[in-house]
């Protein structure tokens, strides 16, 4: 099983009992509401409703945009008070000087803030000021994220854990030892049950649920409630068939490293279980499968599924994977295919939100996979691969998760004013956004096995619960 528990015995800068690093993810969450609230007043035109300022008339119910306009300017009001009493005792007790910039820099930002939102009020949003205004505060959750980011690392951090150079792979002699390697399957099944959950597990049917989320994510952006049944299942079977032929390739060609590393020692192709010949037999059979599926929507979305195909079968897994460090975030574009396959699998063309929406699963990916990648770093190491934390260690690692966390909730405030989302969109995200970042910032604080799983959970959970959010506000409000 996983890495060793490794626990540091730290203390965190405390101010009265309450850590720097928690006042200050509490402010982050705030700015990120503030953000998203800006977004949804600009889709609501909630300035031209509301254009006196500081004040203007009371919200009725035949005016939600009032309700929208006074919503925001409160929320400001709160949070412009967390920014200030955070920065202050950051910058009057941190010592490291690039967090009290930022926080300087923070505090700046929302002074031109509280201005520049007078400008969108009496101009009424048009112009170049509510874009100003949207981009300045997507600058202050950045500066936030990095002050915590860089307070996290000075607190919590281990300046001696950065190995140097990429591991070299030992000699392949035997497995790595799991109980169920070997020609005996697990728990001692034999016979077609066994074959078949052998089968199945080459696909890799674990990702399923989200890559197909992420495809129905992408056709509801583009269809909105005229979805048809047709075109999702169409799409999904498509999606599936693809992702178990390219889980069945990469099952083939990691083979010998799979024997190396105890999490994969047990996989039907190491321990012969599936011959290799069938195994490419399966893999070639069903991407011919999934091409005539998609081929049956457009041909764009075949071609769409056989570079997704290409991409993680070749160029992740043989390219990338044994060779970069930077594997997972290009890998990423595999990844992010799917939610363009469902955009197109509607229009027939590529467009913007679709894209948006790529580009969030593109950024989630290394905050999603570091954690595993952290869980299971010996393993990667015996396997001679350059993970993050095997060629730059565990702090940086924690780092990179947060930064990357960060940059995909901008991307998730940047697709709700795109593709016109509403309040359960932002509140789901902004709710669920909240709980990842929690559990990012525990797994700074804890550094250990547990914590970096318990991350991991909390990618999954936010990503499928912004895509839900992302359906139901596209079809159903
Ligand atoms: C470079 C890109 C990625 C890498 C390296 C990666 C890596 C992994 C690994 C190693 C696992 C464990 C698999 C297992 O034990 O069976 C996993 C699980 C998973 N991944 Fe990823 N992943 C990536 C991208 C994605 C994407 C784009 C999605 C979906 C949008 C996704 C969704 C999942 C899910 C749902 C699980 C299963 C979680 C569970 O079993 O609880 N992954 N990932
Ligand atoms: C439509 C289509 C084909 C989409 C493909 C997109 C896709 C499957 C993206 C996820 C990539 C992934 C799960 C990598 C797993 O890592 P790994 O292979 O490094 O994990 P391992 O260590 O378990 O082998």
């Amino acid at each position: 099983m996983p890495a060793t528990e490794s626990h540091r015995t730290v203390v965190g800068n405390q101010t009265d009992g309450v850590p720097l690093s928690t006042l200050l993810a509490g402010t982050i969450v705030g700015v990120y509401l503030l953000v998203i609230a800006g977004a949804t007043a600009a889709i609501t035109d909630a300035a031209a409703a509301c254009s006196s300022w500081p004040a203007c008339g009371l919200p009725t119910a035949d005016s939600p945009a009032l309700a929208v306009a006074w919503g925001h300017r409160l929320l400001a009001a709160v949070v412009g008070l967390a920014v200030l009493g955070t920065a202050a005792i950051g910058i009057q007790r941190l010592e490291d000087r690039r967090v009290r910039v930022a926080l300087a820099v923070a505090v700046v930002l929302f002074a031109a803030q509280v201005g520049l939102g007078a400008v969108v009020t009496v101009t009424g949003g048009t112009g170049i000021a509510p874009i100003v205004h949207l981009g300045a505060a997507m600058a202050l959750f950045t500066t936030l994220v990095l002050a915590l980011a860089w307070h996290l690392e000075t607190e919590y951090g281990d300046p001696t854990d950065r190995p140097d150079g990429v591991p070299q792979p030992p000699e392949v002699t035997e497995s790595a030892g799991s109980e169920e390697a070997g020609a005996t399957p697990p728990g001692g099944q034999t016979g077609l049950l066994a074959t078949v959950r052998a089968y199945v597990r080459l696909t890799k049917p674990r990702l399923m649920w989200l890559l197909c989320l992420v495809a129905s994510a992408g056709m509801a952006l583009a269809a909105g409630p005229a979805l048809t049944v047709g075109t999702i299942l169409a799409t999904l079977t498509g999606g599936v068939l693809a992702i178990g032929a390219s889980g069945t390739f990469n099952h083939v060609l990691e083979r010998d490293v799979d024997k190396r590393m105890q999490r994969t020692s047990d996989r039907p192709v190491v321990t012969d279980r599936i011959p290799i010949r069938n195994a490419v037999a399966f893999g070639f059979a069903l991407s011919v499968l999934s091409l005539a599926v998609f081929a049956t929507i457009n041909l764009l979305a075949a071609a769409l599924g056989l570079a997704a195909i290409l991409f993680y079968s070749v160029v992740y897994t043989l390219v990338l994977k044994p060779n970069t460090v930077q594997n997972t975030v290009i890998g990423g574009f595999a990844g992010a295919l799917p939610a363009l396959i469902g955009w197109v699998a509607v229009t027939g063309t590529i467009g913007v939100p679709g894209l948006a929406l790529a580009g969030i699963i593109f950024l989630w990916t290394p905050a999603h996979f570091y954690n595993l990648a952290l869980a299971y770093r010996e393993d990667y190491a015996r396997g001679g691969f350059p993970m993050m934390p095997v060629v730059r260690g565990e702090t940086e690692t924690h780092k990179h998760i947060l930064l990357y966390l960060g940059a995909t909730l901008l991307a998730a405030s940047g697709l709700a004013a795109l593709a016109n989302l509403g309040v359960l969109y932002g509140a789901t995200v902004a709710a669920v956004g909240a709980v990842f970042l929690w559990a990012v910032i525990r797994l700074h604080r804890e550094r250990t096995t547990n914590a970096a799983f318990r991350a991991f959970h909390a990618s999954n959970a936010f990503l499928g619960a912004l895509l839900v959010a992302v359906v139901i506000d596209a079809m159903a409000i």
